[in-house]
């Protein structure tokens, strides 16, 4: 197998985001065309912080597989993005704010303890493939970074549109208009320079396709839990709209 040029590298992570990113998922196009409850809403923010929370994680992880100092400095910047230089500040403090606008408690979306098993099952695999493999693979896993820009700027507008009450909180995905593009730009290059044998190659792609599949998942957990009744798993957030409709049910 010959090597790819950076260009064919390029096209062939391109046709990846385009065939198995996440906005393609049911879910989303069912937020995107204003289908889904307040509950649902809540949902999907909720078990979403479980994310949230473990990308400072997974990066330091990243950081901890790098001898460069000059590398550090430039992947450092993703754990000050999301934590913030202290407390109040940060993605994680903003996407609170987007949880409290859809109508949760701070306590119950930090506690994590109503997540779903599949949420946390496929974040979890997202440390583990970081923590398991090379620093190329690990930086090629963040790449779906390069699709990001796009959905966010799309869920934005549909969000101020079918669901007005969150847009106090969408300040998380104003700064991610422009981080994901920075941090996809040197991620690219990264591995566009580092991957020299085609075998590289092929594992940076995979490890694209393995992310895309993570994202996938969490977003089949939450569908699968919220969108058909009767499916939420034992322990899992209820929205309090279920446990009206329950309630009247009984009666
Ligand atoms: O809202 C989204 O659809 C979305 C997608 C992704 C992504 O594609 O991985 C990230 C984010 N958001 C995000 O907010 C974020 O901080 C982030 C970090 C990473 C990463 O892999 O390091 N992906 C993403």
């Amino acid at each position: 197998m010959n090597l790819l040029s950076k260009d064919e590298l390029h096209q062939r992570l391109l046709s990846v985001g385009s065939d198995r990113y996440h906005h393609l998922h049911p879910f989303h196009l069912k937020m995107h065309r204003g289908e889904l409850t307040k509950g649902q809403l809540q949902a999907w923010a909720l078990n979403r912080y479980y994310y949230q929370s473990r990308i400072p994680i997974k990066d330091a992880l990243v950081l901890s597989k790098s001898d460069d100092p000059n590398f550090r400095r430039a992947w450092r910047k993703r754990i000050l993005d999301h934590d913030g230089d202290h407390d109040g500040y940060g993605g994680i403090e903003k996407w609170l704010l987007l949880a409290e606008a859809a109508g949760l408690s701070r306590r119950e979306v930090i506690s994590c303890t109503g997540v779903l098993p599949g949420v946390r099952y496929a974040v979890d695999a997202y440390l583990g493939l970081v923590r398991d493999n090379s620093l190329l693979v690990a930086v090629a896993s963040s790449l779906t970074e390069l699709f990001s820009r796009n959905l966010i700027s799309l869920r934005m507008d549909q969000m101020r549109k079918h669901y007005p009450y969150l847009t106090s909180g969408l300040a998380y995905f104003v700064d991610r208009l422009t981080q994901a593009p920075e941090d996809a730009a040197f991620a690219l290059d990264y591995v566009s320079t580092h991957a020299a044998t085609r075998a590289e190659q092929e594992a940076v792609v995979a490890a694209l396709e393995a992310k895309c599949a993570i994202l996938w998942a969490q977003l089949d957990a939450i569908d699968y839990a919220y969108v058909t009744p009767g499916n939420i798993p034992p322990g899992c957030f209820v929205p309090q709209e279920e446990i009206t409709n329950a309630l009247k049910e009984q009666r």
